[in-house]
């Protein structure tokens, strides 16, 4: 996917200019009214232009897949792989678990890499729906399963510690495709093993 080589670091990354960043982020402060020159904050526009680094650093993934040879032909799931993105509106945290899944082809996957695919596309601003579908389809694209479903579950920090403040309200969504979603009972065997099943 990235061509940058994976021990590079975040802030080294082509296109981040961490300088230019912790320069904006003191004006931001100022511009709230912030005293950034006070001691324990004098550092903090830099933590938070490199926090913001880390938060959208895609790094690579790279998918080890398998001949299939037993041809088995159950669902896979990974369930309750935890995950954190960065809602596009606010640029606050939304947090949660990601179930993934799929229905093997020809090949199946190194398992970690499931959670490689969600951590990946968690990367920078997102909206939950659109990194619920674009997991579901990189792993369609890449792995040609019979199947792909992917069940996000997550509180978004712009809900619930400002705004609305609706603590605790999580948000689910949902992405499936193939045999995963024409297939009424491999779509119900994968909703009831994610937990959100018998819907
Ligand atoms: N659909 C979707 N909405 C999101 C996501 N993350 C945050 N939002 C919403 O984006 C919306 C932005 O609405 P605006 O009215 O432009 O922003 P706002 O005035 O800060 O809205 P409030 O949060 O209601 O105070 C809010 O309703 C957020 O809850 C997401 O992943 N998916
Ligand atoms: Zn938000």
């Amino acid at each position: 996917m990235s061509a940058v080589p994976a021990d590079l670091l975040v802030t080294d990354r082509p296109g981040v200019d961490l300088e230019a960043a912790t320069t904006a982020a003191a004006a931001f402060l100022q511009a709230l009214g912030v005293d950034t020159d006070r001691p324990g904050l004098d550092r903090t526009p830099e933590r938070m232009a490199r926090a913001y680094a880390e938060l959208f650093d895609a790094g690579p993934v790279e998918l080890t897949t398998f001949p299939n040879e037993e041809a088995y032909d159950e669902v896979v799931l990974a369930r309750g792989i935890p995950f954190r993105s960065v809602c596009e509106h606010h640029l606050l945290p939304f947090v949660g678990v990601a179930h993934v899944g799929y229905l093997p082809g020809e090949r199946i996957v190194g398992l970690s890499k499931l959670a490689r695919v969600v951590e990946h596309l968690a990367a920078g601003p997102q909206v939950q729906e659109r990194l619920t579908s674009q997991v579901a389809r990189l792993l369609q694209d890449r792995l040609r399963p019979r199947g792909v479903g992917v069940v996000l579950d997550a509180e978004h920090l712009c809900m619930s510690v400002r705004g609305v403040r609706a603590t605790g309200a999580r948000t689910r969504t949902s992405a499936l495709l193939g045999r995963m979603r024409s297939d009424a009972r491999t779509r119900a065997e994968f909703l009831a093993l994610t937990g959100t099943g018998a819907a």
